[in-house]
């Protein structure tokens, strides 16, 4: 059977039956949060990434505000564990914000527990709409994982991590054309958080009014669809790809996450494919899902800190 537009034979678009007001509910993150009204958890997400941001700044050995590009907003921060050696695993993390919002300089959530334990942390900002387009952003993304490979070499692995928006571009580097970057980066792992990974929703909720995504953005840029019709592996089979969701989030991200941890059962990827796993953690919502990572005993910074050090 085929949906309405004739795609994806055998999976049933099933957004597409929702009114314009409830794909909007269905993507406002901040009106499924349980513990705090809307705007005080906003405020909280922003305060709290300020908090972490100013005190790895305090007490980490960092380089900030490194170009990885020409461009004003191509610009990361890396921070370092006691030794600072460039023989390190580095963790670089793509804020989220619906494309639109947030920058480096609010999101160094994970710093302390991460370089507490020997990884490098890298924090990247990237032109938000309306100055970036999806398009851009996917480029710039690319380009600074390229950059890190090329600044430090010897590298013990590169692990991707996003949050919402975030997740998206993190995802987009499974597909990433790396030799027009001039660097294949040592990718070891991705931690996708609460993301959205089929964009053509997104063209239907107010937010596209700043993103101005044609059905052809849109496609292009959404990693699900592009990896449905991939002709080959993206990714070492061996590289596992954490798809995660808070118990909070709505069901159209429990949605996506879930189509895209189902991937690479797709057809064209059921030979090889990567190490995909679905976790929902519980008694989050969308952003106390990213804030944890403050915590080091919380089990996304456990998680995380698992799958780089290789315990089982
Ligand atoms: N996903 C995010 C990640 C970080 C910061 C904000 C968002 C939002 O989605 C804000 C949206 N305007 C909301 O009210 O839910």
């Amino acid at each position: 059977s085929m949906d309405v537009t004739g795609e994806n034979p055998g999976r049933e678009a099933s957004w597409k039956k929702m009114s314009k007001e409830e794909l909007e509910i269905q993507y406002s993150p901040s009106g499924w949060v349980v513990r705090r009204g809307a705007e005080e958890t906003l405020r909280t997400y922003s305060q709290i990434g300020d908090e972490a941001t100013k005190r790895a700044q305090a007490t980490r050995g960092s380089l900030l505000h490194v170009p990885y590009g020409d461009r004003e907003r191509e610009r990361l921060d890396i921070y370092f564990p006691e030794d600072e050696s460039e023989a390190l695993p580095f963790f670089v993390f793509f804020h989220g914000g619906y494309w639109q919002s947030g920058s480096k300089d609010s999101s160094a959530f994970m710093v302390s527990p991460l370089t507490a334990q020997g990884v490098a942390v890298v924090v990247v900002s990237y032109d938000i709409a309306p100055k970036g387009t999806l398009d851009q952003m996917v480029d710039q993304v690319t380009q600074s994982i390229a950059f890190v490979q090329k600044r430090y070499p010897c590298n013990e692995g590169i692990y991707l991590c996003g949050h919402s928006a975030g997740a998206h571009l993190a995802a987009m580097m499974l597909l990433a054309n790396w030799t027009k970057h001039g660097a294949t980066p040592n990718l070891k792992g991705f931690f996708l958080v609460s993301g959205i990974y089929d964009l053509e929703p997104i063209m239907h909720i107010p937010e596209n009014e700043a993103l101005l995504m044609t059905l052809e953005d849109a496609q292009r840029n959404s990693p699900q669809r592009c990896l449905e019709v991939a002709l080959t592996q993206p990714v070492d089979a061996a590289c596992p790809v954490l798809v995660i969701v808070g118990q909070h989030d709505s069901p159209e991200y429990h949605r996506q996450s879930r189509e895209f941890y189902q991937v690479p059962s797709a057809p064209a990827l059921r030979r090889g494919g990567w190490k995909a796993s679905f976790e929902e953690l519980d008694d989050v919502d969308h952003f106390e899902i990213i804030w944890n990572l403050t915590q080091k005993d919380y089990v996304l910074t456990q998680m995380i800190l698992k799958t780089i050090f290789q315990e089982s």
